[in-house]
């Protein structure tokens, strides 16, 4: 089966801005006024401060279908969706006020104190629509003479293979409405961190280069009241502990230097679970499945270069009952605990598998040791570094490549590795990111600007193509062969996915990465307690 086209809900950014427009220039109009059921009408209407991201993919479901009159069940959900995503919102209030309390920053101040009043006048909502605000009201509302209306978080993405920075703008627009994430501010460079293992002060130099572009984005008059933090994953979790602790320590001391704030404990090594339920709570704030008592969720799959992450919410308790105990994780929102499958294997990201793979993964004799694999072309020979490690690697010159021995390669490296969960052989909903994006992209599953719906039998077909045609796709990399067996493994005899299991590979949602960052924010605004 070739790509899909991705459903409504991930497609919003072409048909959006013009639907979404019409209803916050004009929520009233007549069109909209005679098709669109009063209760929504009010709830679209009390939730139009801004362009509201979080909204988009339910209006746009809305807009697209709801319009004739058969949907009453549909706007129910839609309402009860918009009422849950300001719940998170509520809940940041309330988190912020008890920071307010404990004066732990500057920062705080006049944000957190008008969410708390927006916490104020939202309490004992629960099962209610919000109240009807009148058409007219943000035009003529009183509001405090230096009500501040943006506010921004800058979260850094230490990855073994690059550092990313997102700058995430907020938009409060009136002291009784809640925030709403307004766009992301994205940027990467590369290599990550650990590549600069033994000279830290060099690998500080990418983190000065990208806080430059924070002081672009950001308007001086905000940098005292933006909080940088920066969370380390498989590279730094990979190092040596003292080697790690360097390259920190001169992360902090830049932070410091900068005009930012920085909270405490701003710069850490994020462990995998926090990894995998991060990722999670964005993808799923983002398509609109996040809200209180939600059964409904996306799960996530997360393809790094050291680690690979998955999490999803059971429905059935004998996923819980028979995974390991440290695979499940809770986290609370809304005033309930999710409970969570999620796991982080470190060293099996796609370019730790491929040196696990080669034999290399911790291997001495660097300098004259060729590793060798049937997953490469025969003729290839190349020096190939990662992780500030140079690696000589090539084919199986008189020997067989392709991907049946590739496969048997790559076995190795998955089985018996990776744990599979009871409920993976249902029909949850996966999304995939990062290297499965990435490679589906290169081997022409997907469209690169638009992601794409696959079944894992499709990744199978495009890696027995790619490993017996090798000449083919060598110029894109001569290791796409060896990377599309491993994902194929991996979701098939590692996660135990069936062939007809459907990912949705997604790189943004309405223009902000699928990546963990933003549940991260999230996570600093207001401590999600995942335990
Ligand atoms: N915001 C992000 C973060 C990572 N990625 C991709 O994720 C892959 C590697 O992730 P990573 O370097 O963070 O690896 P880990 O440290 O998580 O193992 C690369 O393909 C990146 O381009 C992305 O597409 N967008």
């Amino acid at each position: 089966m070739g790509a899909k086209a991705l459903p409504n809900s991930t497609q919003v950014p072409s048909l959006l801005p013009s639907a979404l427009s019409v209803l916050l220039i004009s929520p009233l109009s007549t069109q909209i006024a005679n098709r669109t059921p009063p209760p929504l009408i009010s709830a679209l209407h009390h939730a139009s401060a801004g362009s509201h991201l979080q909204w988009q993919p339910l209006l746009h479901l809305y807009i697209l279908k709801s319009f004739s009159q058969q949907d009453r069940a549909r706007t129910a959900n839609t309402s009860s969706s918009i009422k849950t995503l300001e719940s998170l919102f509520q809940e940041t209030a309330s988190q912020a006020f008890s920071c307010l309390q404990c004066r732990q920053a500057t920062y705080y101040n006049h944000h957190m104190y008008n969410r708390y009043r927006a916490l104020n006048h939202h309490s004992n909502m629960d099962n209610q629509l919000p109240p009807e605000v009148p058409v007219a009201t943000e035009a003529v509302a009183p509001r405090p003479v230096n009500f501040s209306r943006t506010f921004y978080g800058i979260m850094f993405d230490a990855g073994s293979t690059g550092t990313r920075i997102h700058i995430y703008k907020f938009i409060q627009k009136d002291p009784v409405e809640l925030p709403v994430l307004d766009n992301e501010m994205y940027h990467a460079v590369k290599p990550g961190l650990s590549a600069y293992a033994d000279m830290p002060d060099v690998g500080g130099e990418s983190i000065r280069q990208l806080l430059k572009v924070a002081k672009k984005t950001i308007p001086k008059e905000q940098w005292i009241q933006t909080p940088v933090v920066l969370k380390a994953t498989a590279g730094l979790r990979l190092l040596p502990q003292e080697k790690a602790k360097a390259l920190l320590n001169e992360v902090k001391e830049i932070f410091d230097d900068s005009p930012f704030f920085v909270p405490n404990n701003s710069v850490t090594i994020m462990n995998g679970t926090n990894e995998g339920v991060l990722a999670w709570v964005t993808v799923n704030f983002l398509t609109g499945h996040l809200y209180a008592k939600t059964r409904k969720t996306v799960g996530i799959l997360d393809l790094g270069g050291g680690s690979t992450q998955i999490t999803f919410l059971p429905r059935l308790k004998k996923t819980v009952l028979t995974a390991p105990s440290d695979y499940i994780a809770k986290i609370n929102m809304f005033n309930s605990t999710f409970e969570l499958y999620t796991h982080s294997y470190l060293g099996n990201g796609l370019i730790a598998a491929r040196l696990a793979t080669l034999g290399a993964l911790g291997a001495d004799g660097l300098d004259w040791k060729v590793f060798r694999s049937s997953c490469l072309p025969k003729k290839f020979r190349e020096d190939w570094s990662f992780g500030g490690l140079t690696y000589k690697v090539s084919g199986i010159p008189d020997g067989f490549a392709g991907y049946k021995l590739c496969y048997q390669e790559i076995l190795q490296v998955v089985k018996g590795i990776v744990h599979q969960p009871f409920e993976v052989k249902g029909s949850s909903i996966f999304y995939a990111f990062s290297y499965y994006y990435d490679r589906a992209v290169e081997s022409g599953l997907i469209d690169g600007s638009r992601g794409g719906t696959v079944e894992v039998r499709d990744f199978k077909k495009r890696a027995k193509e790619v490993c017996n045609k090798m000449t083919k796709y060598r110029p894109i990399s001569p290791f796409l062969c060896m990377d599309m067996t491993y994902i194929t493994c991996l979701l098939k005899e590692g996660f135990g996915f069936k062939d007809s299991t459907v990912l949705q590979l997604t790189k943004k949602v309405n223009n902000v990465e699928t990546s963990w960052a933003l549940g991260a924010i999230f996570d600093h605004f207001h401590n999600l307690n995942i335990h």
